[in-house]
């Protein structure tokens, strides 16, 4: 048994963190952290202080697991509703696995329940961020899914059942609830304030002024245009068109800035539906194929094909999940939540650069990969395809 104590070692890198904040408080006259409600909101830390407070928290959820032991650390996921430990138990799949090191392989557990290995595989992997098995050499243990295993539509998902509705979630939002399609859209507009989700990553991430003179950038599924607005500032050669629904499109063109006015221009359009901006330079998308399952992906992207040129960039703006021994446990959790959130939600999906890949190929093989650009602190990576 190591002598090597994995307690002391976080509770003095706890020691080191908390000591550096207390002086960076000290230092900027800034109120200690504290519970009275009086203090006014500290302003936004610099970067080194924001990397402290990360390995903080990490060291102190790691100490807290440690802390609590197996049964007390159960207990805790039980009572927080963990979505691993309902799946585990759903499917008894802690009966699956053998208490000593050999461990069981994913597709073991697949025989096993019937589900699919690759809602299997998500499940578990989030599974293992609240320490629920962990993932060996060969690839390890597992968790899944329930009412529609092999669902691709977007109304197969737990939304469905716990709103009981047949609805997608848009649609039931905007003809059954809408005070919360008003909640949703005023979460959306605080989601790019969101720390890693700032759209300066967007415009820093790419090579935008690479782009030929006045070359179009077709903003798809671009919302009120706010992301094109700030390419526009700060590129003045190029051109934007933003696509999005009618309704959506409506309340947009009304609030376009006059530094973009002629540059920027709005156009209703369903991205199911064949792309009318043909021989752009740039298709561009952010935050649009997460929100689907493969196959509704590659109807948007079989839609796009009839107006590409030879040479036609399109870009994504979407995370790309990494490998899990390859990121901090606090990222990994970060990462596999926003995958269950998207497959809860929406019946889809994060995907790793060699899922987009394969997404692309599937929907031609003329599109290529160029290049994935992830930028240190955005929660968001740039994936370049081009047609050949
Ligand atoms: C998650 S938002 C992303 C918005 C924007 N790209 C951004 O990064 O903030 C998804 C967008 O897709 C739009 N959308 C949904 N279905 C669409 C469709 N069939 N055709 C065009 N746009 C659609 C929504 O209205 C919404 O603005």
């Amino acid at each position: 048994m190591s002598s090597c104590s994995r307690l002391l070692e976080l509770s003095s890198e706890i020691q080191k963190h908390t000591a550096t904040l207390n002086s960076y408080f000290a230092n900027n006259n800034i109120p200690q952290p504290s519970f009275n409600g009086e203090n006014p909101l500290p302003p936004p830390p610099p970067a080194e202080i924001l990397a402290t407070q990360e390995s903080l928290s990490e060291a102190l959820t790691e100490l807290y697991s440690l802390n609590a032991g197996p049964i007390a650390g159960v207990i805790t996921k039980a009572l927080s509703s963990s979505i691993g430990l309902r799946f585990i138990l759903r499917y008894n799949i802690h009966t699956l696995v053998p208490l000593d090191a050999r461990g069981v392989s994913f597709g073991d557990i697949v025989g096993r329940i019937g589900l699919p290995e690759a809602k299997v595989r998500r499940l578990l992997r989030h599974a293992m961020t609240d320490y629920f098995f962990s993932e060996g050499e060969g690839g390890v243990v597992v968790k899944a899914v329930g009412k529609w295993p092999g669902g691709e539509e977007p109304n197969e998902a737990a939304f469905n059942i716990a709103n009981n509705t047949p609805k997608p979630i848009f649609t039931f939002f905007s003809e059954d609830a809408p005070e919360r399609a008003a909640r949703f859209k005023g979460a959306m507009s605080f989601h790019e304030h969101f720390p890693g989700l700032e759209r300066t990553f967007t415009v820093d991430g790419f090579d935008w002024a690479s782009l030929p003179e006045n070359a179009t950038v077709v903003d798809i599924g671009g919302s009120h245009g706010g992301m094109s607005v700030d390419l526009a500032k700060a590129f003045p050669k190029l051109k934007f068109v933003v696509q999005d629904l009618p309704e959506v499109i409506d309340e947009a063109s009304a609030k376009l800035p006059e530094e973009v006015d002629g540059r920027v221009q709005f156009m209703a359009h369903d991205f199911f539906v064949e792309q009318p901006v043909k021989d752009a330079d740039v298709y561009f998308m952010r935050f649009i194929l997460h929100n689907w399952s493969d196959k509704y992906c590659l109807k948007i992207l079989r839609a796009l094909i009839p107006a590409l040129k030879s040479g036609a960039k399109i870009v994504l703006n979407e995370q790309c999940l990494q490998d899990s021994k390859d990121v901090s446990p606090k990222y990994d959790r970060w990462q596999r939540e926003a995958d269950i959130n998207m497959m809860a939600v929406f019946n889809s999906q994060e995907r790793d650069e060699k899922e987009w890949v394969q997404l692309f190929k599937t929907a031609s093989p003329k599109f290529e990969l160029e290049e994935v650009r992830r930028t240190e602190g955005a929660m968001l990576d740039i994936i370049v395809l081009r047609w050949t």
